[in-house]
């Protein structure tokens, strides 16, 4: 008999051990929220946050659905699981799927939503830049808010009204319209909160996720506009 070549392609997660090393360590995110393993939140501090409204933020297209940046401008986030830092926004993006209802980077007792927000910010309590707080076990805290099709967002919409103008990976674009990140999250501020890492490469160990448990709802054309615009990056 003859041999047949068998090529197996290792693509995704499965290859970025090889090149990212953090990949293969102990506090990997995103992961399953298993409610019922949950401990109460206990004494903790309440999680408060402060963002600017009216300044200039630039919408990218990253390679992967899209990012917007807060070029530097003040923000807050501080108490909850934070201990006494205080961390600043730095971008905020998201992560949708290619089918509806699958699309989150965290689950909830094994379920996935159609699509995940996450605000990125860095310590600046204890280090000079994002960059370099990407590095440091409690240098990032990003806030996760669930995406759940039902009614239109409106402050979400902003962003996603201005897709159709970022189609291709590198694609800018500035828009000065007010918009404030807190309205990004859902009314019940509850939330789950564990220490993980980036979701992308370099997967680096250096994330506080602050998961908020309510749901946030999106209609389903801006579901579409996102997915038909960003699978990998790529205008679809
Ligand atoms: O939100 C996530 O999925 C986690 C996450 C958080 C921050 C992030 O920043 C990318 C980045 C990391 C290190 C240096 C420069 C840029 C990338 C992913
Ligand atoms: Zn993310």
């Amino acid at each position: 008999p003859y041999l047949v070549p068998v090529v197996i392609l290792i693509v995704g997660p499965a290859t970025w051990v090889e090149k990212f090393p953090e990949a293969r360590g102990t506090r990997q995110s995103p992961v399953d929220i298993v409610t019922s393993r949950a401990s109460s939140g206990g004494s903790a501090p309440p999680l408060v946050w402060r963002y600017s409204v009216n300044h200039p933020r630039s919408v990218v297209n990253p390679g992967y659905c899209w990012r917007v940046d807060e070029n530097g401008y003040d923000s807050e986030l501080r108490g909850g699981p934070l201990g006494s830092d205080v961390y600043k926004l730095q971008q905020w993006h998201c992560h949708w799927g290619s089918v509806n209802g699958e699309g989150s980077e965290h689950t909830v007792d094994g379920r996935a939503f159609s699509g995940e927000l996450h605000l990125v910010h860095w310590n600046t309590s204890k280090y000079n830049s994002f960059t370099e707080a990407a590095g440091q076990p409690d240098g990032l805290a990003v806030l996760g808010v669930l995406l759940m099709v039902g009614s239109k967002h409106d402050e979400l919409d902003k962003v996603v009204r201005l897709l159709p103008y970022i189609q291709h990976k590198g694609d800018k674009v500035t828009f000065s319209e007010p918009l404030n990140p807190a309205n990004l999250l859902p009314k019940r501020i509850a939330y789950w909160t564990y220490p993980g890492s980036l979701t992308t490469p370099p997967c680096t160990e250096s994330v506080t996720w602050i998961l908020f448990k309510e749901p946030v709802q999106v209609s389903a054309e801006q579901v579409r506009l996102n997915l038909c615009y960003y699978v990998n990056g790529k205008n679809v």
